[in-house]
């Protein structure tokens, strides 16, 4: 396989990508030219929300095709349009042949939790002083505990304790906060989510972790529980503080993940007519709110 490798400014780089896809590219991927340089440019944006930009001021494009001589016609051929101004052909390189599987599960260490508590992938051995583990591979949910977020809501779980309780995991992604509740003592759990494939990848989790837990679409979520994790995005969070607040039982613990430290106060105000949020945790830049229901 060969890249072709570009770079483009931002008003070219959507236009010189669908070229791309057009002229049989295997594959795209956009990336900020200026990464790890003091030019680099943070961009966030959440689901429902329009873009914050079309892109970096700068973008390292790659596109790969099958054979050195399509990869140097894409460029004859995008050299010669009027969007490509100011775009500019870096090369063509052959793409060094790479055991994919074992690249990918070199990056995927275990992860420890707190001393006792770990996520270990199914190719490592659970660390000596694991007391609680949960075998959990990279998949298509999110969660395998390498974000701080999911993080975060295990550690407030393995130290506050789950056990006898009700819990509701929603957002469930993976299932490995449901799991993570089971592995310290929960005694019934739901996870839910909007996204099927999710729904699937916890059941599956589940079932090879031995824990008992029901999966489903967020109408599966009934009643009060004693524990409520919400590991989503603030903004999402902001709309379903009712209906978070709902599930939780008098008593009963709201644990909230996904928040940047910057939207703590927007967070507090959103859910001052059921609860009272306050920051338990902290990483890189993201907090963890909890609130016990009066
Ligand atoms: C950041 S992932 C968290 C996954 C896992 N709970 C963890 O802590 O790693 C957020 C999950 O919430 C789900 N989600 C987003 N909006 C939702 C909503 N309104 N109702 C239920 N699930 C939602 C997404 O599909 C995604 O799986």
């Amino acid at each position: 396989m060969y890249e072709l490798v570009l770079l483009a400014p931002e008003a070219a780089v959507e236009m010189v990508s669908d070229a791309l896809v057009a002229l049989d590219a295997l594959s795209v991927s956009v990336e900020d030219a200026d990464a790890l340089t003091p030019s680099e440019q943070a961009l966030f944006g959440e689901p429902g929300m329009p873009a914050p930009k079309a892109g970096w001021n700068r973008s390292r494009v790659v596109a790969l095709f099958q054979t050195e001589a399509e990869a140097r016609e894409a460029a004859a051929l995008l050299i010669v349009q009027d969007f490509f101004e100011g775009c500019e052909v870096l090369g063509v390189q052959a793409v060094v042949e790479q055991d994919w599987v074992r690249l990918t599960q070199s990056q995927f260490d275990p992860v420890e939790i707190t001393p006792t508590f770990w996520i270990v992938p199914s190719w490592h051995e659970p660390p000596a002083a694991a007391q609680q583990v949960i075998r959990l591979d990279p998949g298509l949910a999110f969660g395998t505990g390498t974000h701080p977020t999911t993080r975060m809501c295990l550690r407030w779980t393995a130290q506050q304790g789950a056990q006898g309780q009700r819990v509701l995991d929603y957002g469930c992604g993976s299932g490995i906060l449901a799991i993570g509740a089971a592995k310290h003592g929960a005694r019934e759990i739901d996870a839910v989510d909007i996204d099927p494939a999710a729904v699937e990848a916890t059941r599956l989790n589940a079932a090879a972790n031995h824990a008992q837990l029901n999966a489903g679409l967020p109408d599966r979520a009934l009643g009060e529980y004693d524990l409520v994790l919400a590991n989503i995005l603030a903004t999402p969070l902001k709309v379903l503080a009712p209906l978070l607040c709902s599930h939780v039982r008098a008593g009963g613990h709201l644990v909230l993940a996904g928040i940047l430290a910057r939207q703590a106060d927007e967070l507090r105000e959103a859910y001052a007519p059921w609860v009272t949020l306050s920051v338990s945790d902290e990483e890189d830049g993201w907090i963890l709110m909890t609130a016990v229901k009066a």
